[in-house]
């Protein structure tokens, strides 16, 4: 597995006003928004492509074009949804597949409810969104899942993740090298909750509402 920590000013300053518990859900939607965008241009620097022919106005050239078949991007729901936007300004041309995740809050346990993706993910470039990266459990499941199916590689996009989460991830995939880990920051530790700490509490709640 490998991970890229985001290591930028900017990155660090608009986490710092999501982390903000007085911040209102209309500009924790917005930062999120913002952050993917940020984190997107990381996520995609192993973005397959192919040669592409064009003519410019001056003369012929080769260039790249994204390669066929096209990544698709799989939020998983619900909090996942808020950086589908941000992900796919900068990927437009990629498939949206959704995966509907929810933590057992009494045992921790991924359980899923929803899934909207192609049975067959043979070959594809998958990009998971999930802004929270806790024990680890629902995205080692997700992870699973699309790889079971076929994908060729997945890279997920995380905004926090625990340390805890981390390691689970790793021993989960066994020292694969086509998964990768793009993440605003990482933080100290999990609670007795299994929140993480400082972290900006559940992301879920934030962009959508307690339900
Ligand atoms: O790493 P884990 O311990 O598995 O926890 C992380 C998961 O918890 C949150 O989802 P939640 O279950 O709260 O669902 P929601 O997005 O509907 O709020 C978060 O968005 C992750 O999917
Ligand atoms: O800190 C956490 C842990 C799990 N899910 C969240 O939304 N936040
Ligand atoms: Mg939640």
């Amino acid at each position: 597995m490998r991970l890229h920590v985001a290591d930028h000013p900017l990155v660090d300053h608009k986490l710092t006003v999501l982390r903000d518990k007085n911040t209102p859900s209309a500009t924790f939607r917005l930062l999120v928004d913002e952050l993917v965008t940020l984190l997107a241009y990381e996520a995609t620097r192993h973005v397959r492509t192919v040669p592409h022919q064009i003519e410019t106005p001056v003369t012929t050239t080769t260039g790249a074009k994204i390669a066929d078949p096209a990544p698709i991007v799989i939020p998983i729901l619900r909090a996942g949804l808020g950086m589908l936007d941000g992900m796919t300004r900068l990927l437009p041309s990629a498939e949206v597949g959704f995966l509907g995740l929810q933590r057992d809050e009494t045992t921790y346990e991924a359980v899923t409810y929803a899934n909207r993706l192609p049975d067959d993910l043979t070959d594809r470039q998958v990009f998971l969104l999930d802004p929270m990266l806790a024990t680890g459990g629902t995205l080692v499941a997700a992870i699973d899942y699309v790889f079971e199916r076929g994908a060729r590689e997945v890279t997920c996009v995380c905004l926090l993740a625990a340390p805890e989460g981390l390691k689970v991830v790793e021993e989960a995939m066994g020292g694969r090298v086509d998964v990768e880990i793009v993440v605003a920051a990482v933080d100290e530790r999990l609670n007795e909750k299994r929140y993480i700490v400082p972290g900006l509490g559940d992301a879920g709640d934030r962009l959508y509402g307690v339900v």
